[in-house]
């Protein structure tokens, strides 16, 4: 098999907390092709393990058994110090309760991964400059978390997320803490991103979410239970759905 051509792959992932009586299988035997530039959304119901499944993706948690390759890359079984570098090299996420460094300014929290992966201070100003631009907050770029509003913050952590290029950005819940405004704004740029070829995947409660993906799966009880893929071109229902159109 070509594994190349697949941002990520899956066979069997689980994870299981606890034991006996207590036994909670959060992620149970779940399998995922998932080819580069594709915009997977995720839903079900709490506690259905959502959230566990996109850390186990990212290699934030361990899978308790199953395989797992991100960029054609075997990652289960990696020791800690070489998937961290996987982890830096090829996934970032972005959470809902965005994980700001509150001390820092805007351009500060972007270009920080920049600087732990090695990027030269002027290297990585310049990139989160254009980042921020790119997010619309280019005139924010100097200001505290403190001073922005909430779907401000959460277009610095975008970009902060974007900053190393990643393979795969994963996104739990982004527009969780977002009122109405701000959830479109959100939207409209993960759908610029998805046009863009990004690789996504996003748990979400939202259904406008789950309209922009290329693909959306339902689990319940760690599995999956429905894999629906969109139509190729619902450009126009897109634009409807997200208020792109005007
Ligand atoms: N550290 C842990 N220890 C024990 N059980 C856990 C742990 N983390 C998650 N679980 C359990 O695993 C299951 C899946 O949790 P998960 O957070 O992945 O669900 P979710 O679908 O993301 O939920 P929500 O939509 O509410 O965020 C739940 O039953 C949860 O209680």
């Amino acid at each position: 098999m070509n594994r190349e051509r697949f941002a990520l792959q899956a066979r069997r992932l689980c994870k299981t907390h606890g034991a006996g009586s207590a036994l909670v299988r959060a992620v149970d035997e779940v399998s995922l092709d998932m080819p580069a530039g594709q915009a997977l959304a995720i839903m079900g119901p709490s506690g259905c393990g959502k959230s566990t499944l996109l850390h186990l993706l990212g290699g934030l948690e361990r899978a308790t058994a199953g395989a797992l390759w991100l960029g054609g890359k075997r990652i289960d079984g990696l020791g800690e110090r070489a998937l961290a570098r996987m982890r830096r090299r090829s996934v970032s996420f972005v959470f809902q309760a965005f994980h700001l460094m509150e001390e820092l300014s805007a351009v500060q929290n972007v270009e920080l991964p920049a600087l732990l992966a090695g990027a030269s201070p002027w290297a990585a100003r310049r990139r989160a400059d254009q980042l921020l631009d790119r997010v619309g907050l280019a005139k924010r770029a100097r200001h505290l978390p403190s001073a922005m509003s909430g779907g401000e913050r959460q277009r610095v952590a975008v970009a902060r997320a974007l900053v190393n290029e990643p393979l795969v950005l994963l996104a739990d819940e982004p527009t969780g803490n977002l009122d109405s405004a701000a959830t479109r704004t959100l939207l409209r740029l993960f759908e610029e991103l998805r046009t863009a070829g990004q690789t996504l995947v996003i748990v979400t409660h939202d259904e406008r979410i789950a309209a922009l993906a290329d693909r959306l799966i339902t689990m319940r009880d760690g599995a999956f239970v429905d894999d629906l893929r969109m139509p190729a071109a619902p450009v126009g229902r897109r634009a409807g759905l997200l208020n792109l159109g005007g």
